[in-house]
């Protein structure tokens, strides 16, 4: 089927478990679910592959069938919920400041698609014009530029076309007055044919989420407790990270991106399975669909303290077993495992949140042939929200021998981030 953009039936994509993408009503100013979303605007000149961008991210079209859609005529705004509510505007090539209908203060972020093999000068000229407009309007916007389908050029024309077009923006800017030599534009290499495009949406994406620290260092104190040499937070329909721990990412992005492709695709055909109590295990060991876990019982930290923008340390809340992984790690006699079998995790009895109630968290997980450092790695899979996945590596030796601890880690992580997804929901009520 050939997908079209000019569709004005909403919705394109749904599903319980992961994000929704709705497709505004062309005209239609808002969705009217009372939410304040942040808005993206999507620009460039025509053919640079705006649509694509958001569509295969957004609705999972293929790479492949971006061939087939059709030129977008009128500016179409998408819906699309993860952890912050996210509202993008397609524009047609020919969009100028006067035909985009609205101010460039609503915006959040511009991203101006630049095609890498395309003539520069039309393209860097409206980039300016934009930039210039949206900053001097909204100083606070965030300024991306993809310079996008870099597949098609190769490694060495690719990184060379790059650096041109990064020093013909900056040296225009610099032409038109010296005062716009600090706006500060990001740029990002991308290609709908490999993980660049959703490693940079993925970092525009976390600029405009307000409770990122706290995000990072829930997965921060993960890592440290679990042994776990890298952990992401990813939405589970789009497969944007929507936050890391503080080690540099690298080649597990993709590994991850991958994993959480193939429990996507095969999910569904487990789903019935998994909807009967009490847990299943759905394959001979990889793939464990575990009951709605009761979360344990932690002293609250007023939900205000974890959205502020202020210095304030890492919120009290939640209280991650510090050091309870490695501390059982090196305990000469073998901790008491009592209530921290793999799964369920914990059948205590405590106060569930009513949002999260009756949901269950399907887990997975899968041993890695050898890794650069020569060891073999397990790859592990969490739901933490309906929307939202855990995504981590650590060795599998921990893995096997202490596989319930880490579960046990995972339950206090979910609960830390199903607080600051609700802050952040609460905070985004319109009334
Ligand atoms: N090689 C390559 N082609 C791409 C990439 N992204 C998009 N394309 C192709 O670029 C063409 C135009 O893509 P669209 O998404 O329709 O571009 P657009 O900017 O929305 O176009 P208009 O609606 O005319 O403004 C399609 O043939 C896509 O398949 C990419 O990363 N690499």
């Amino acid at each position: 089927m050939v997908p079209s953009r000019s569709s004005s039936n909403p919705p394109l994509a749904s599903s319980f478990y992961g994000s929704a993408l709705k497709t505004l009503p062309n005209g239609d100013d808002s969705l009217g679910d009372n939410v304040v979303r942040s808005k993206i605007l999507l620009l460039g000149m025509r053919k640079c592959g705006k649509t694509s961008i958001q569509e295969v991210i957004f609705n999972k079209l293929p790479p492949k069938q971006s061939f087939y859609l059709e030129m977008t005529t009128r500016i179409t705004k998408h819906a699309f919920d993860t952890v912050i509510p996210l509202e993008i505007w397609d524009c047609p090539g020919n969009t100028t400041l006067e035909t985009l209908g609205a101010p460039l203060s609503q915006f959040s972020t511009m991203i101006f698609v630049i095609d890498i093999q395309d003539l520069y000068g039309g393209p860097i000229s409206k980039l300016l014009s934009f930039t210039i407009a949206a900053y001097q309007e909204n100083p606070s916007i965030n300024l991306e530029v993809f310079v996008h389908k870099a597949e098609a050029n190769t490694d060495e024309y690719r990184i060379e076309n790059f650096r041109h077009i990064q020093q013909r923006v900056l040296d225009e800017l610099l032409d038109e007055s010296p005062e716009y030599e600090q706006i500060p534009i990001n740029f990002h290499l991308t290609s709908i044919y490999d993980h660049s495009l959703h490693e940079a949406f993925s970092r525009v994406l976390q600029k405009l989420v307000g409770s990122l620290p706290y995000l990072e260092d829930l997965l921060n104190v993960f890592c440290a407790n679990s042994q776990a040499s890298k952990a992401y937070l990813f939405d589970v329909s789009s497969r944007l990270y929507v936050a890391t721990d503080a080690s540099p990412v690298d080649h597990t992005h993709a590994l991850c991106s991958d994993y959480l492709q193939m429990l996507n695709a095969f999910g569904p055909l487990y789903r019935s399975l998994s909807a009967s109590p009490p847990r299943h295990t759905l394959t001979s060991r990889s793939v464990v669909a575990s009951p709605t876990t009761s979360l344990p019982t932690s002293p609250t930290q007023p939900l205000s303290n974890l959205s502020s923008a202020s210095s304030t340390p890492a919120p009290a809340r939640p209280p991650l077993p510090e050091q309870h992984l490695s501390s059982t790690l090196t305990s000469p006699s073998p901790p008491n495992y009592g209530t921290l079998s793999p799964s369920p995790i914990s059948t205590q009895t405590r106060p569930q949140k009513l949002k999260y109630k009756n949901l269950f968290y399907p887990s997975a997980s899968s041993s890695l042939s050898h890794t650069a450092s020569g060891g073999h790695d397990t790859i592990i899979y969490h739901l933490i929200t309906p929307r939202l996945a855990l995504l981590a590596l650590l060795p599998t030796v921990v893995f096997e021998s202490r596989r319930g601890l880490v579960e046990y880690n995972v339950v206090f992580f979910r609960e830390g981030v199903q607080e600051i997804c609700e802050v952040e929901e609460e905070s985004r009520q319109i009334g």
